[in-house]
């Protein structure tokens, strides 16, 4: 049981792009953020993401899994031993498939192998009671991000855009007093933010991405690219919606006739044109869109962004906050929330039936 009142909680995230694991203590009671914490980063080896990438689309009892579900929890294990001051672990786990709709959402990693490991209670399997009950599994960060805002003191609607393998944003009202406070979030995945680049790079370079942009900095849009790639279906989508990583795979193609340069530009755009095409959805046009996620080092992306956004963007480092590590604190939050009986997900953020505290916890034996 854990104690009332604010705890550190430690929190780990293994994301699409398959870099490696970020992990971030915070100090929380689960509504507030009261203070942030040390975090470290534990990148994967090539072999190790080997191994994670030839599983990507495995569901549970697959060949494939077991390995990859080794490297994820030896991974968690060597990062979150070293954060003995916290009480409870929020563990997310690795993605390998998400079809919420369809077979269900699967995350890598066992999680009562690591409150064995670690001696500490470990929250885990964050998405499928949300996808049980009807919500999309994705993205669970909002409620986090509401906590963001309040914790750096906004009084006005603003955005918080995460830019990794897929994009996803969270429309906050800060007036409001807490997450599941119905209008006081509105969250979806805008579509493909690095995925493609990546792919683009590994593909035509062997290079795991465009380095802040720079070869997509020396090309031309083509716009008409743009507009075909703006007519997938998943555009038309009222939210909640969500993505698999490889939901866009078919992207790439569009651009298979350009040059280099040419080509990297045009999938940036389409990245940024899907955040602005997001922006049909919110309530209230918001004063900020605030960048978080690898994506925000990418000065084309970004550029291309604030060119087509009707707001001021800025990095989530102007709030104070850390941009690589909020997705790990995130998930700190959320344990500390889901311990509590606190909701993680609601209709307003996952389309879930009922607000929900999805997340299992085991504890060490
Ligand atoms: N300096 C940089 N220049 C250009 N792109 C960068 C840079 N640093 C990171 N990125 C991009 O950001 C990606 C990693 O972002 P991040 O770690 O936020 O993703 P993730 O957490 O794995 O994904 P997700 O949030 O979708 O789960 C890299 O794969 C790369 O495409
Ligand atoms: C199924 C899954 O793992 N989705 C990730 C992915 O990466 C970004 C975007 O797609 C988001 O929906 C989600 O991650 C963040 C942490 C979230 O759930 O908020």
């Amino acid at each position: 049981m854990l104690k009332a009142g604010p705890v550190w909680a430690v929190g780990a995230m293994s994301g699409t792009s398959l870099d490696g694991v970020d992990a971030a203590l915070l100090l929380t009671d689960g509504l507030r953020i009261l203070d942030f914490g040390r975090s470290d980063y534990r990148p994967y080896s090539e072999a190790e993401r080997g191994v994670l990438h030839s599983a990507l689309g495995a569901w549970q009892g697959e060949t494939a899994v077991e390995p990859a579900a080794e490297v994820v929890e030896t991974a968690h294990a060597e990062i979150l031993s070293a954060f003995s001051e916290a009480e409870i672990v929020g563990f997310h786990g690795q993605t390998l498939a998400h079809e919420p709709r369809g077979r269900g959402t699967h995350q890598a990693g066992d999680g009562a192998v690591l409150a064995e490991v670690l001696g500490k209670p470990v929250v885990w399997d964050f998405r499928t009671a949300d996808v049980r009950l009807g919500g999309q599994g994705a993205p669970l960060v909002p409620y986090f991000h509401f906590a963001c805002a309040k914790w750096a003191g906004l009084d006005a609607p603003c955005v918080f855009l995460n830019l990794g393998g897929v994009g996803n944003v969270t429309w906050v009202d800060p007036r409001r007093d807490a997450p599941e406070e119905e209008e006081a979030v509105l969250a979806f995945d805008t579509g493909p933010a690095n995925a493609p680049i990546n792919d683009l790079m590994r593909l035509r370079f062997n290079l795991g991405q465009d380095e802040g942009g720079a070869l997509a900095a020396q090309g031309k849009v083509d716009e008409a690219v743009v507009e075909a790639f703006l007519a997938h279906p998943y555009f038309l989508k009222i939210p909640p919606k969500s993505l698999d990583r490889n939901d866009f795979h078919g992207v790439l193609e569009l651009v298979s006739g350009l040059g280099d340069a040419d080509a990297a530009a045009t999938l940036t755009a389409c990245s940024a044109a899907s955040v602005a095409r997001g922006f049909e959805h919110f309530r209230e046009m918001p004063q900020h869109l605030y960048l978080c996620g690898g994506g925000r080092l990418n000065e084309a992306l970004v550029a291309e962004i604030a060119r087509r956004v009707p707001c001021a963007v800025a990095p989530v480092e102007d709030l104070g906050l850390d941009g690589d590590m909020l997705e790990a604190q995130a998930f700190a939050y959320l344990a500390v929330r889901v311990a509590r009986g606190l909701p993680t997900s609601g209709p307003a953020t996952t389309g879930v039936a009922a607000q929900v505290g999805g997340g299992q916890i085991n504890y060490p034996v």
